[in-house]
């Protein structure tokens, strides 16, 4: 019997790439995604539903089994730091880094560092690898203010083409991660829907591969 399989989409702005990819894996939704305010929807696929939720939420949603399969920036992943998610694909989409960056040509302090953002426990980890005291001042977006003002002596951000950090006199330091987005799976959906599962990481991994194919044809011409 086909047992029934709900992916967990981030809405934003991983789901503008995530859509053309899953259509080429032949997910097509029974309706227009960015036309709705719905958070589930039915697909051509009897016994696949998609949901579209908040970016941080997709881990959560697929560790507890409330979606089998999920989409997720591995920003998102290394934050939410699971041991009951599996990481099969890279769908190397929403590709950005995550980095530290200060105030243009600032010398940072010699003791405590004061490191405002979002990204509470990945900053943790990486400053106690370097040996490095730190106070984290948690923000929810726009840390790129937290210099200007005093708030803080560094940020960790994701950057991708830079301009923001630019626009506020900023500059990136140390690159800490590459980010892209991430198939991801729950270890107890692997184990029992695994009949189902793999064959829909086939056709993303092929997708991705045809996808690749085509923006290094595009970058050549
Ligand atoms: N400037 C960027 N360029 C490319 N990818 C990015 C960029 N900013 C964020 N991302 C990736 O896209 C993901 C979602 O970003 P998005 O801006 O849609 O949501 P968010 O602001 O993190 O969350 P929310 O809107 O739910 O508060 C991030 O987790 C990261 O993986
Ligand atoms: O290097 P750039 O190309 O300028 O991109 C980097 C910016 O993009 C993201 O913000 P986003 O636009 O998602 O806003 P938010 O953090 O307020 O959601 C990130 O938090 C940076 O501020």
């Amino acid at each position: 019997m086909t047992q029934p399989l709900t992916i967990a989409l981030s809405k934003g702005r991983i789901l503008d790439d995530t859509l053309p990819l899953l259509a080429e894996a032949n997910i097509h939704p029974a309706e227009d995604i960015s036309k709705s305010r719905k958070l589930i929807f039915d697909t051509n696929h009897d016994h696949i539903k998609l949901l579209v939720i908040r970016a941080a939420d997709v881990p959560t949603y697929v560790e507890y089994g409330a979606a089998d399969l999920g989409i997720s920036g591995k920003d998102v992943l290394m934050e939410f730091n699971s041991e009951n998610l599996y990481e099969p694909l890279d769908l190397k989409i929403a590709t950005c880094r995550l980095m530290t960056a200060a105030l243009k040509g600032a010398v940072l302090p010699e003791g405590r560092l004061k490191v405002a953002t979002k990204f509470v426990d990945v900053t943790k980890r990486y400053f106690a690898e370097q040996g490095r005291q730190i106070d984290i001042i948690k923000l929810y977006g726009g840390m790129e203010l937290a210099p200007i003002v005093g708030l803080a002596d560094l940020i960790v951000d994701i950057v991708d083409t830079g301009k923001t950090l630019v626009a506020n006199g900023l500059e990136p330091r140390d690159h800490m991660a590459y980010i892209s987005s991430r198939l991801v799976v729950g270890k107890a959906a692997m184990k029992v829907k695994h009949a189902q599962i793999q064959p829909i990481i086939d056709q993303m991994s092929a997708a991705v591969d045809r996808q690749e194919e085509k923006r290094q044809q595009e970058a050549e011409q």
